[in-house]
Order: C-alpha cells, then structure tokens, then sequence
C-alpha cells in the first residue's frame, strides 16, 4: 500500500498541513552549498585543470586535457545517423512543432515619434553566446536539449555552448541526436557546478557565456544562484510538480500515472489531486496501488508519492481553483467538463492543461511549450522559459531641437531637486547655449 497523504479542506488543520507538504528543505542544502562554493573558486583559478579534475572524479572520466571533453560536430551527425528511425522521427516532429509555438514568442524592436519630434524606441538584441545545461546525472533528457535550444535559436542567439554530463563515459545518442536537429555549436562532456563554473568563468577549453539556462539538480542550482550576477540565469527549477484538479469524471487510472509520470523524475518531486469527489479520491487510490507494481521506477515513485504527494477532498471546483493559486504548481491538469471556462480563475501555474486528453506528459515532450517552468510555487511572479529569455532589450532616444527645450526644462527642475548640478547643466546646454 502507498501510504500517501489524505487531506479534506474542511478539516480545521488543512491549512497547516497543506503549508508543511508545500514546504520543503532538502537537508543536505548546507552540504550542497559549501561543495559548490568549493568547486566554483577552484574552477574559477585553475579552470581546465580542476575541471578535469572535478568531472574525472564525480563522471568517473579518465581525461587528461579540457579537450577530451569537446565533442565535435561529426559526433552529433554520427549520433544522428545511429538513431533509430522512429526515434529520429519523434525528435524532429517535436522539434518542429517546439519551433513553432516559440516563433510566436519574438519579441520586435518599436520606435515611435512623440508631438515635439522626440524618437522612443526599443530595440531588440539576441544574446550573443548562451550555455545550456542539459541534465545528465540519472538520465537522459533529449527533450530538454531541444527545449532550451530551440527558443535560443529563434531567438537569434549567435552560439550556444551545450554541457551534458556523461557519468562513466556513456554518451546518451538521442541527447546528441537532438543537439545535431538543433544545431548547437559546441558540446562539452561535463556537468555539476563545474560545468556551471566553466561557463562563468571560462577555462582554456570551455568559452565564458553570457547566460546559463536549463534544468538540473542541487549542485546546479546552487551553482547557478551563485553565478547570477557574473551571468544571467533562467531560473533555478526545483523538482517537478504536479497538480490535477479532476471533476471525478475521468479514467482514475489515467489521473494515477498522470501523478506518477512527474514522481518517477524524483524522490523530491510533488503529485497532488484536488476532487470534491471522495469516491473518486479511493479509486484513484486503487488504480496507483494497483498500477505502481508496473513501473520500472516504482521504489522513485513510491518515495515521492509519500513524501510529497497528497489526495485531497475539496467542497467544489471553484475551492480546488482557489487552492491551486495557493499552491501556484509548475503544472496543473483541469480533468474536468468544459475547462476552459474555468481557465480565468487560475492565477498561477506554470503550464495549464486543458481537458482529459491533455496530460502533462506530452507537454514534457511535443505539445509545443517550454518544458522548463517555474517550481517551487515561483509560478506567483515567473513564467515558463521562452524566446524572450534570449532576447534583451535596449531602449533609444534620439531628441529634436523642439524637445531638447521642453524635456530639458523637466530634467532640469529634476536635478536640482536631487541636488545634481552637472545633471541640470548638461540638460540646459542643450536649448540655452
Ligand atoms: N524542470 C525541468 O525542465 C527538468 C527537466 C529534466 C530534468 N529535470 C531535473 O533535473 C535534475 C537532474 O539531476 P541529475 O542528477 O540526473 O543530473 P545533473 O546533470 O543535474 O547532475 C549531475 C552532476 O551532478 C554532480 N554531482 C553529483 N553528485 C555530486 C556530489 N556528491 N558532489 C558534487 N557534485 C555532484 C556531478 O558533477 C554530475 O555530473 C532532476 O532533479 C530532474 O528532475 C528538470
Ligand atoms: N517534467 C519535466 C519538467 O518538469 C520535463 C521532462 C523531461 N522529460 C520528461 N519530463
Ligand atoms: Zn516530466
């Protein structure tokens, strides 16, 4: 029996209970964060040296030199080219419609001229060299490369630098497969904080980026919150969530492997189910017990279940809405009639999936949006990864003899005010000299 937890929200102590299944500290944060601060100083003053190093003792690698860890681009082709047919296929149509839905992301530059002649705009400028970080530890993610790559690329992002740690050596062909489709520039065997510290700081091997994007675990993220500053980050996302609000209409078998297809990533990841329908919660209940025996990953699966997983009674729908905006989940599933008349009500999430055919699984891998999304309840002020993520923004002014005189007044007056001379003069020049 999964020993997962059972909350009604009528009950007086839901509310604690809900907060303490929500919050989470990995005990060994502490741990985690005096290792990556370790690993980052080294990288940063020895580079390729320690990089070698690190990833020779955490990959179990034999390298001797930064460049055994590059991979060339006759490797991805090659990696391409071994791929089964049906898996090529697979990755190309996802590419295409991944492609698809991002191109309507682009941001354009726009100017405009206001009464005085004055031109505002602004101006829109891909990155120039991004790194991605593609997962690697546990498994292989394919479908992450073409995730943080594909927005990238549309975006116009000049080079995109791919690390992807190879523990022992084993190198994942459909992870290279999907760098060739999107055409990466540079791959380097790496992972962990050093390869965060490697695309800070550079090393003689692996160039310096302006941005890192892209999932992975703690020693990641905490890498990647130490860099924000030196280089622009996506986010740090936290183990996958999901949240399904079901009417108690639908297949509870499909609702049982829709919660275990986010625990299977981790023992940390969170499965929750909103239902007014109690009947339905025992069900469900059935179907996971029943169905748990199948799944290869089933010890992951379990743990996450019951550490962090919950059935939940609500009173009606609108309450299940209301505690989804609490709870602000990377995804949620609306399981129920015409939901896409409850669509205004929910506030915060990553991803929506609208009706039961769309289960979170084909959003990991082909519906067409950004599988990296806000965890950890940051779906209350961030967004999914996306095109704008590799584009920045520069704003212009270019001001006419009418506007010089009128701005200048304004700015002038300003200065003063904050007691800066030089700021009112420079002003002034501009319509009294
Ligand atoms: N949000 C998303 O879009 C998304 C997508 C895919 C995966 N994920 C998540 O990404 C994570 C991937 O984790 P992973 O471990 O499989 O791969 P990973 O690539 O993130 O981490 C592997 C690296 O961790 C480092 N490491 C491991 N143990 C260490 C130690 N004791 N000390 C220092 N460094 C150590 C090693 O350098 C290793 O190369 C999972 O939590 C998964 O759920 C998220
Ligand atoms: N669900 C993950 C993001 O939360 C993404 C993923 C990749 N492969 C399978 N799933
Ligand atoms: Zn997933």
């Amino acid at each position: 029996m999964i020993e997962i937890k059972r909350f009604n929200s009528k009950d007086s102590d839901f509310d604690s209970n809900l907060e303490k299944l929500l919050s989470f500290e990995n005990a060994q944060d502490d741990a985690v964060e005096l290792t990556v601060s370790k690993i980052l100083a080294d990288i940063k003053q020895r580079k390729d040296a320690a990089l070698i190093e690190y990833t020779n003792r955490f990959d179990r690698l034999s390298a001797v030199s930064g460049k055994d860890f590059e991979l060339t681009q006759d490797h991805l082709q090659q990696s391409l080219t071994a791929l089964p047919s049906s898996q090529r296929t697979a990755l190309e149509q996802a590419a295409e419609r991944v492609r698809s839905y991002h191109e309507k992301q682009l941001m354009h530059s726009w100017q405009y001229i206001d009464s005085e002649g004055t031109l505002l705009g602004q101006k829109i400028t891909p990155l120039d060299r991004v790194g991605l970080y593609v997962p690697g530890g546990k498994a292989s993610y394919p479908s992450s490369v073409l995730m943080n790559a594909i927005p990238a690329k549309v975006a116009g992002v000049k080079e995109l630098i791919m690390v992807v740690p190879t523990p022992n050596g084993e190198r994942n062909h459909m992870v290279l497969a999907a760098a060739a489709i999107c055409r990466v520039d540079r791959v380097f065997t790496i992972g962990g904080a050093q390869a965060v510290g490697a695309l800070t700081y550079g090393t003689e091997t692996v160039p310096s980026v302006d941005k890192i994007v892209g999932p992975g675990n703690a020693y990641v993220a905490a890498a990647k919150r130490r860099v924000f500053g030196i280089v622009g980050i996506d986010m740090v996302a936290g183990p996958s969530e999901i949240l399904v609000i079901c009417d108690g209409r639908t297949n509870p078998d499909w609702i049982a492997m829709d919660l275990f297809s986010q625990a299977e990533h981790d023992e940390l990841a969170q499965s929750i189910l909103l239902s007014p329908d109690a009947a339905f919660l025992d069900q469900v209940m059935h179907s996971l017990n029943r169905l748990l025996t199948e799944m290869p990953r089933r010890d992951v699966i379990r743990a996450s279940l019951e550490n962090r997983g919950a059935l939940i009674q609500v009173h009606d729908l609108d309450e299940a809405c209301a505690i989804a905006n609490r709870i602000a989940p990377e995804h949620l599933e609306l399981s129920i009639e015409q939901p896409e008349n409850w669509i205004d009500k929910i506030r915060h999430a990553g991803a929506i999936f609208l009706g039961r055919n769309a289960c979170e699984a084909l959003g990991d891998y082909c519906a067409g949006p950004n599988h990296v999304l806000p965890t950890s309840r940051t779906a209350r002020f961030s967004s999914p990864l996306g095109v704008y993520d590799f584009q920045k923004r520069s704003s212009l002014i270019q001001v006419s003899q009418q506007g010089a005189a009128k701005l200048g007044e304004i700015a002038s007056v300003l200065a003063m005010g904050e007691g800066l001379q030089a700021h009112a003069l420079s002003a002034e020049y501009r319509y009294k000299n």
